[in-house]
């Protein structure tokens, strides 16, 4: 018969935590969370309508640690973990990740502390590599520069299983930790979202800034060798136009 000492014992050791997966419909959060529970695909679209779809246990170094994943389905309770899921083939997907994590602190009221949650942002569906649409640059870039980890999934041939290695506080993001600064990584966004010809005035005054912030020796910000490059294609292009 087990002791009371021995219950206690295990129940320090165990450790419930509680994860909700966000993201637009269809992006795969079922399929990831299945995935990830029941190490199986489950290639049927089920419209979310339940609110516990998935349990799990793992073994983090002496601990294990029960893993109960929930959908949205706004049940304002606190959770230790956040999965946001986008699917690389919709770029809709990927810009609603914002309208997800506002939705989420405004649920979650004015005492939550965001810094003590982890986030991971699944980049899902990446087998389908001919309907990509968001490059892993700037999905990085999106997660890095907020301080969520990033992973590239895709529910047919790989899992998240080291989400939950990367437990415990959400590391804090400072300049030191990720690498690049808040202005190299605004400044990477900005370029490569620019549909917009190049205002000679502006590349003139810049060019030189930028060169200095971006170039790849300088810069480990994800995309920023594409950034680099558009940077100096567009002054090749200006130069050319004035010659
Ligand atoms: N090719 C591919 N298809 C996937 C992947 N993950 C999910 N799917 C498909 O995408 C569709 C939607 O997957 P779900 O997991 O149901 O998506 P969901 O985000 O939970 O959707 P809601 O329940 O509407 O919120 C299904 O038809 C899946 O078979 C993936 O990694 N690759």
């Amino acid at each position: 018969m087990e002791t009371n000492v021995q219950k206690r014992r295990d129940n320090r050791k165990s450790l419930r935590v509680k994860v909700i997966s966000l993201g637009d419909a269809e992006v795969g959060k079922s399929c990831i969370i299945k995935r990830y529970c029941e190490k199986r695909f489950v290639p049927k679209y089920l419209a979310t309508i339940g609110i516990d779809y998935g349990v799990t246990k793992v073994q983090v170094r002496d601990r294990e640690i029960k893993v109960n994943i929930f959908d949205m389905a706004g049940h304002p309770f606190f959770y230790e973990g956040v999965v946001l899921v986008y699917d690389v083939g919709s770029r809709e997907s990927f810009s609603a990740l914002d309208g997800w994590l506002g939705e989420m602190k405004q649920e979650m009221g004015s005492q939550a502390n965001m810094d003590t949650i982890v986030f991971i942002v699944c980049a899902n569906k990446v087998d389908l590599t001919k309907r990509r649409v968001v490059d892993e640059g700037e999905g990085r870039l999106w997660a890095e520069s907020r301080g969520f980890h990033y992973f590239e999934t895709s529910a047919f041939f790989s899992s998240i299983t080291d989400v939950c290695d990367n437990g415990g506080r959400r590391p804090t993001v400072s300049e030191e930790s990720v690498g690049f600064t808040k202005e190299q990584a605004d400044t990477v966004r900005r370029i490569r979202n620019s549909k917009d010809c190049w205002d000679m005035e502006e590349v003139n005054k810049a060019y030189r800034k930028l060169a200095v912030l971006l170039h790849p020796d300088k810069c480990v910000a994800p995309g920023s060798e594409d950034a680099f490059k558009a940077v100096v294609n567009a002054r090749t292009s200006l130069l050319k136009n004035i010659k």
